[in-house]
């Protein structure tokens, strides 16, 4: 087979952009994490982001909307709807509620479930109580969590088992009604069954989502994603259409990744 050092899709005008990265590198103090990632990630589809541990999937993902802020220094753009993300104009906490983010660990409130979704939503102004009771239920619906917990809504947060409280942060996020969902390994704490849940609820999500996923399962990444982003010492190397890459990759080193054949 032959191969390239790097193979990165670029999209025609039929696909819509949510998000594309421009020349982004990520310094920690002197030591630069990210190299030069230039990536557009199509609207309504699941990018999953793989690569060796510290190649900087979490460090790309986090910049997605400015979560390093204060721990990074970022250079380069990040386009969302004609705004360059990653200028001093921008108000991050708006902006935040349009690209949400779900952490590795489940950290639900220490409030009802209940609590957990109209938190937020509070905050961002909504206070009618019949939209709050609608909009709850229509998170948790979509995060496919509806019917486990519909009817103890008061209980509180930490009752809920890992793989609940996964779908709870997931329902917290689009209870904002976001545009894009960043998840950074959601399924790692999880046993199989959450796994599946979880995964079966993201595949659900894309048809109102733009969802960017950091996996180290590479099985799961093959399974839910569209597309697939190989990061390897900083940079992607290659990104194409997760079938492609994981039957014939153009690159080597995503070969030599898929097929266990690193470190
Ligand atoms: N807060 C930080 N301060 C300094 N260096 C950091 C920080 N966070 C990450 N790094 C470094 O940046 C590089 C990329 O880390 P990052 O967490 O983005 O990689 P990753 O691909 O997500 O790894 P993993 O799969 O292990 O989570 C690593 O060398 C890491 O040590």
């Amino acid at each position: 087979m032959e191969t390239q050092d790097r193979y990165i899709l670029t999209f025609d005008q039929n696909q819509e952009i949510a998000l594309e990265t421009k020349q982004l590198k990520i310094f920690y103090g002197d030591y630069q994490a990210i190299t030069a990632a230039d990536l557009q990630i199509p609207r309504f589809k699941i990018t999953a982001l793989i690569g060796a541990s510290g190649s900087g999937k979490s460090t790309f993902l986090r910049a997605l909307n400015r979560m390093n802020d204060g721990i990074a220094t970022v250079h380069g753009e990040i386009w969302y709807r004609n705004l360059d993300l990653n200028t001093k104009e921008i108000d991050v906490y708006a902006m935040r509620r349009q690209i949400g983010m779900v952490f590795q660990r489940p950290n639900p409130f220490p409030k009802s479930i209940y609590e957990n979704i109209t938190f937020a939503l509070e905050r961002h102004g909504v206070t009618d109580k019949k939209e709050l009771a609608k909009r709850v239920e229509m998170a948790l619906r979509q995060a496919a969590l509806w019917a486990e917990v519909k009817d103890k809504l008061n209980q509180s947060a930490l009752s809920l088992s890992g793989g609940q409280a996964q779908r709870l942060c997931i329902a917290r996020a689009i209870a904002l009604q976001p545009d894009i969902l960043l998840l950074d390994e959601p399924a790692s704490a999880l046993d199989p069954i959450s796994t599946a849940q979880l995964e079966e609820t993201l595949i659900n999500l894309k048809e109102h989502y733009t969802i960017v996923i950091v996996t180290h399962n590479l099985p799961q990444a093959a399974r839910i994603s569209d597309y697939t982003a190989h990061f390897s010492k900083g940079t992607v190397i290659e990104f194409n259409d997760t079938k492609e890459t994981f039957t014939q990759p153009r690159v080597a080193l995503t070969n030599e990744y898929i097929s266990g054949d690193f470190g």
